[in-house]
């Protein structure tokens, strides 16, 4: 397994956020992570990416615990797009995404053609090639979190952890970045609010109330019963008429 998480539990002021969570990812695989709102989609992935100390447990990356593992050498191994990522305002879009390599350089491995060349991937692959001499403070929110995507592909990190990284995105970027997602040769953890979306995962997680409540493929896990029982909402499958795809379609209760 390259990613474990261990009876991982995380507090505030006292007050139970996520409980004992025990989680395996093996390498290559696309994990969702869904659940309503305050569920603690957000606590787990940076419980994940070391960013955030677990009250009780562990976090385990290639069998070694992260709390043990050097900043460098994680950063190195994990890249994290955070759900309200900032950076500095005074930089261009080459800058922030220049950012990525940082783990990578050494005084004895300074700056070479090679990260030129990753980095120029990596804009193309976010789709943001031609905005390089922008000011970060000049673009748009979609057009951010595709530079934040740009910098977590410049890391080239085996363990890729995006905390809702369609938010912003129109329906277009949203494909593509899935897609490019599904396609590059990591191990994901995805958390998305568009169930839809989760059914294209290799597995997925549900989390309610700080635990998680079922974790398996899609089909296993987002049944009618338990989309209704965790988001509260009436559920009914439809199949696209074009490939036979399951798609859900959502009513409020009442
Ligand atoms: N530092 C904190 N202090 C107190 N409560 C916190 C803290 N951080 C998170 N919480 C609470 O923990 C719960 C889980 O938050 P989290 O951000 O992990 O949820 P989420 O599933 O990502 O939600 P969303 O879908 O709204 O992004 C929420 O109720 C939140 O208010």
């Amino acid at each position: 397994m390259i990613l474990e998480a261990r009876n991982l539990c995380w507090s505030a002021r006292g007050r139970p956020i996520l409980a004992g969570v025990d989680l395996s990812v093996s390498e290559g695989e696309t994990l969702g992570l869904v659940g309503p709102n305050g569920s603690g989609k957000s606590t787990l992935m940076q419980l994940l990416a070391g960013i955030r100390e677990p009250s009780s447990g562990e976090v385990r990356v290639k069998g070694r615990r992260l709390a043990e593992m050097p900043r460098r050498q994680a950063a190195q191994m994990i890249a994290f797009l955070e759900q309200q990522a900032e950076t500095t305002e005074a930089i261009t879009v080459r800058d922030a995404v220049e950012l990525g390599r940082t783990p990578w350089l050494t005084p004895l491995q300074p700056w070479s053609a090679e990260d030129d060349r990753i980095v120029a991937r990596a804009l193309a692959d976010a789709d943001m090639e031609g905005f390089e001499r922008r000011s970060w403070s000049t673009l748009s929110g979609g057009e951010r979190q595709r530079v934040h995507l740009a910098r977590a592909l410049a890391q080239c990190p085996q363990i890729l952890l995006l905390d809702e990284p369609t938010n912003h995105l129109d329906i277009q970027h949203q494909l593509s970045i899935l897609g490019l997602v599904a396609r590059l040769p990591v191990t994901a953890v995805i958390a998305l609010h568009d169930l839809n979306q989760a059914l294209a995962c290799d597995r997925v997680g549900v989390l309610s109330s700080g635990r998680l409540v079922a974790l398996g493929t899609p089909e296993e896990v987002l049944t009618i019963e338990r989309v209704h029982a965790v988001f509260g909402v009436r559920v009914s499958i439809v199949s696209d008429p074009c490939d036979g795809t399951r798609l859900f379609r959502f009513r409020p209760l009442a």
